[in-house]
């Protein structure tokens, strides 16, 4: 593991607006992700895992605090480098899949690449083996509707994968499968994350699932403590 920061915040705060009323969830944040890292939140309900996600990832914005993402203070980049950046360094697993009803595995694990302009001959062949190392490659030419629940989340893995960013954002990613399924989506971020050297922030609800990263840690009242 290399010991390079891919994800750095410092004092990052967030509130939100409720009938008037500040709501402060983050209260001062200081996190470093390494290259190769994997780190598990969790936390109770409410407490903002989600948040603090969608901020590191650029997706909302800080009240206060900086959010650096390979080197770079994000929140000083217009809303189109941030999505450029994004694209370059960070993937997205969310709890729901996210996939395109209309396209089949391997179009939706192409798609990032296609975003960003690569050729689609050369898109589908760095798709097909992601596919593969997610163990779906007879299935790569089904429909989101035509695969289970977890090979739903393994392609939604290789899509977040595809572009070889420094580090995955996953957001509850095991939350709608079964514990079998679970189990097995979560070993498989961790296999992959060791594997590619890709970082991994992981937000789950399961105590022995987050066990299982590097290192884990718990939002409290709005700061963040080793677990
Ligand atoms: N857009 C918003 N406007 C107002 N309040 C919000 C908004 N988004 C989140 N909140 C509030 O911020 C708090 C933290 O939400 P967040 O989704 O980050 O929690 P979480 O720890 O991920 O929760 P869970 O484990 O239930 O998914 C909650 O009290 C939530 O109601």
């Amino acid at each position: 593991m290399s010991n390079g920061t891919v994800i750095s915040c410092t004092g990052l705060t967030k509130a939100y607006q409720d009938a008037g009323r500040d709501v402060a969830v983050l209260k001062g944040v200081d996190l470093t992700v390494n290259a190769g890292e994997s780190v598990s939140i969790i936390g109770a309900s409410g407490s903002g895992k989600s948040t603090l996600l969608h901020l590191l990832g650029g997706l909302d914005e800080a009240t206060s605090g900086h959010v650096s993402v390979m080197g770079k203070d994000i929140q000083k980049m217009s809303a189109l480098q941030q999505g450029q950046w994004r694209n370059q360094h960070l993937g997205f697993i969310y709890q729901f899949h996210h996939l395109l009803a209309e396209f089949t595995a391997l179009e939706n694990v192409a798609m990032p690449l296609l975003i960003r302009g690569e050729k689609k001959s050369h898109a589908c062949h760095l798709a097909s083996a992601m596919i593969e190392k997610v163990g779906l490659l007879d299935r790569e030419s089904h429909k989101p509707s035509e695969l289970s629940g977890g090979e739903r989340q393994r392609i939604a893995i290789a899509r977040a994968l595809v572009t070889e960013p420094a580090c995955i954002l996953a957001d509850e990613p095991t939350g709608n499968l079964d514990e079998e399924n679970a189990e097995k989506v979560y070993q498989l971020m961790l296999d992959l994350n060791r594997e590619l050297n890709t970082s991994l922030m992981v937000v789950t609800h399961d105590r022995k699932l987050a066990a299982r990263a590097h290192r884990q840690l718990t939002i409290v009242n709005g700061v963040i403590t080793a677990a």
